[in-house]
């Protein structure tokens, strides 16, 4: 029970290390990476208060360097699914009773460890086991998972204190309840953040979690739920499991408790979830929560004022860091004919300088694409774009899969704007660009507009303030985030609330009020002070 009303301020933003050479960092991660490399875990599913291993194990292979073990998981199957649905919800009800400030202080030590005692090895793993830079690692394994943690502490606190007004004669006031039932997160590959914020975000309100991350992103994840039981995060809160999709969904989404799916990852896959849980609807106890961020083809279009250095970088940087597996990565480019020589050469220049490599070599800008699959899904692109008559490729084009799956990025040029590469998600290093009539800029935004079923996120580059407004304007519902002279990733939590509409997801902007709201289910209690005791009216009186 509370006794007094606390606050939780507006956080700042978690200072991001440089690792620059001779920074202390640099040479702590460097550690952590060896040890890291030099012990073999064998990692379990956590259910309720037990450690649980298989027979079926998974090895874990650093993208960069196939042959490497990390070590390996348990894989789970539709039991395991089921245990722990029956944990989270034997720990439903203390958890719910559990004071706003016990809750809130497990999420901020947890906040608070990453950011001290295990900040290189949330790296560390995030670094080996995705193929993540120092840099990107950074931003994402320590601060963006710091932020998200923090900043839900301080949204949530400060929904708490939304309440409605009282007339006289009574008092009203709104609880926050959790959802009845469980709550479903799961998560992609690529951000260990969003591994860390889909399940906690719901916990945080109050809610039992089942947490399902990418078998790709396993040996961060682990990291990420040995902290939050170090913080304090009693049994069965979250609980951690390997399984496949389509059980983990068979079991789930046939479950009457079943309360809401949290979910960050492809289109396809969330489509298939939505489609379900409509067939099951009659089954759940409640309307479930389904909130899903998901695909893009984010564009970058500069106007005829833009200085083709800015384009450049804004390209560089926004198609290619971490090997463009970002939702939000630049991957159609439309480029007036005036400056597309100069932003062309600048382009090939960036990439040929790219040193590509293992994340131990900090002088790596590049490394690999996750896995197999997703090597020769984006390998199949580029062979493509070297044979089709309305493609090029105008820098890098190669692959190699011996060591590592490296994939040098690519730059395909395309006369045709409804050219395969502008439409699909690739999810890899592959930018498309596609030259405009310098003068034809409006008519291009109706292009840029109606060429892809996502509206993720996009960036404008212009010096010219009316074409700025006009584009705004235009790609009002093209991207939920929408970039002035920048590259169109690197939201930052509380800076810049992320999430798009249209085929790209719910919008329900991670990491920001608007999503804690979806976790929450609000009871209103009216209670009356001096209650009447006769039902008539006063005008009922005879005059
Ligand atoms: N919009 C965003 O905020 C955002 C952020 C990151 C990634 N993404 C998207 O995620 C995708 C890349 O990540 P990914 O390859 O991990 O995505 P994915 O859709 O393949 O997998 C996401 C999660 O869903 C699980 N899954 C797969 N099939 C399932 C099924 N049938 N039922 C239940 N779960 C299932 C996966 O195991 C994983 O945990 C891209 O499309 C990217 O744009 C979007
Ligand atoms: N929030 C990240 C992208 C997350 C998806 O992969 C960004 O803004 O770049």
């Amino acid at each position: 029970m509370s006794i007094g009303t606390f606050s939780y301020p507006l956080p700042v933003n978690e200072p991001v290390l440089n690792y620059a050479p001779g920074s202390k960092e640099r040479e702590q991660l460097k550690v952590t990476l060896a040890t890291l490399k030099a012990e073999t875990l064998d990692i379990p599913m956590y259910i309720g208060s037990e450690q649980v291993f298989t027979k079926n194990k998974i090895s874990i292979h650093p993208p960069h360097e196939r042959k490497y073990t990390l070590g390996q998981f348990s894989m789970g199957d539709k039991k395991h699914v089921q245990q722990a649905i029956d944990a989270a919800l034997a720990a439903k009800e203390k958890w719910a009773a559990l004071s706003w400030e016990s809750r809130a202080g497990i999420f901020l030590k947890a906040a608070d460890l990453i950011a001290t005692k295990y900040r290189f090895h949330m790296n560390g793993t995030t670094m080996l086991g995705q193929s993540k830079n120092a840099y990107q690692a950074e931003i994402d394994s320590a601060c963006e998972i710091i932020d998200f943690l923090r900043f839900n502490v301080h949204f949530l606190s400060e929904i708490y204190k939304q309440q409605p007004i009282s007339g006289p004669g009574m008092h009203n006031r709104l609880e926050y309840r959790p959802l009845e039932g469980f709550v479903l997160a799961v998560t992609p590959f690529n951000f260990t953040a969003i591994g860390g914020n889909l399940p906690t975000s719901a916990a945080m309100c109050g809610n039992v979690v089942v947490w399902k991350p990418a078998n790709t992103q396993v040996y961060s994840a682990q990291m990420f739920m040995r902290i939050l039981k170090e913080a304090g995060l009693p049994d069965g809160v979250i609980n951690l499991i390997y399984v496949n999709g389509p059980e983990l969904g068979e079991v789930c989404f046939s479950h009457r408790d079943f309360a809401g799916v949290h979910f960050t990852g492809s289109t396809g896959v969330f489509n298939t979830m939505w489609e379900t849980i409509g067939k099951n609807i009659g089954r759940y106890k409640s309307y479930p929560r389904i909130v899903g961020e998901t695909g893009g083809k984010d564009f970058v279009i500069a106007h005829k004022s833009a200085d083709p250095a800015v384009v450049a970088t804004a390209l560089l940087r926004g198609a290619f860091e971490f090997q463009g597996q970002k939702c939000s990565a630049a991957s159609r480019a439309y480029i007036p004919s005036n400056i597309a020589k100069e932003v062309k050469k600048k382009l090939v220049e960036g990439i040929n300088s790219f040193k590509m490599g293992m994340v131990e070599d900090f002088s790596n800008f590049i490394n690999a694409v996750i896995d197999e699959r997703s090597f020769d899904k984006i390998k199949n692109y580029i062979d493509k774009a070297k044979k089709d008559k309305d493609a090029s490729i105008l820098a890098g084009g190669s692959c190699d899969k011996k060591n590592g799956y490296f994939i040098q990025p690519t730059v395909i040029e395309t006369t045709n704007p409804q050219y395969l590469t502008m439409c699909e998600e690739i999810f890899g290093p592959v930018l498309t660009l596609y030259v405009y009539p310098a003068s034809a800029f409006e008519k291009t935004l109706d292009l840029v507009n109606n060429t892809s079923p996502y509206a993720l996120t996009g960036a404008i580059i212009s010096t010219d303030r009316a074409a700025v407004e006009l584009a705004t304007r235009k790609l009002e519902n093209a991207a939920g985030n929408f970039y002035i002279n920048d590259k169109p990733t690197g939201a930052v939590v509380g800076q810049q609330p992320f999430g798009g509409g249209r085929a790209s997801g719910t919008n329900d902007k991670a990491g920001f009020i608007l999503n804690l709201y979806r976790w929450l289910s609000a009871r209103t209690i009216k209670e009356t002070f001096n209650p009447p005791t006769d039902y008539k009216y006063p005008f009922l009186a005879e005059d």
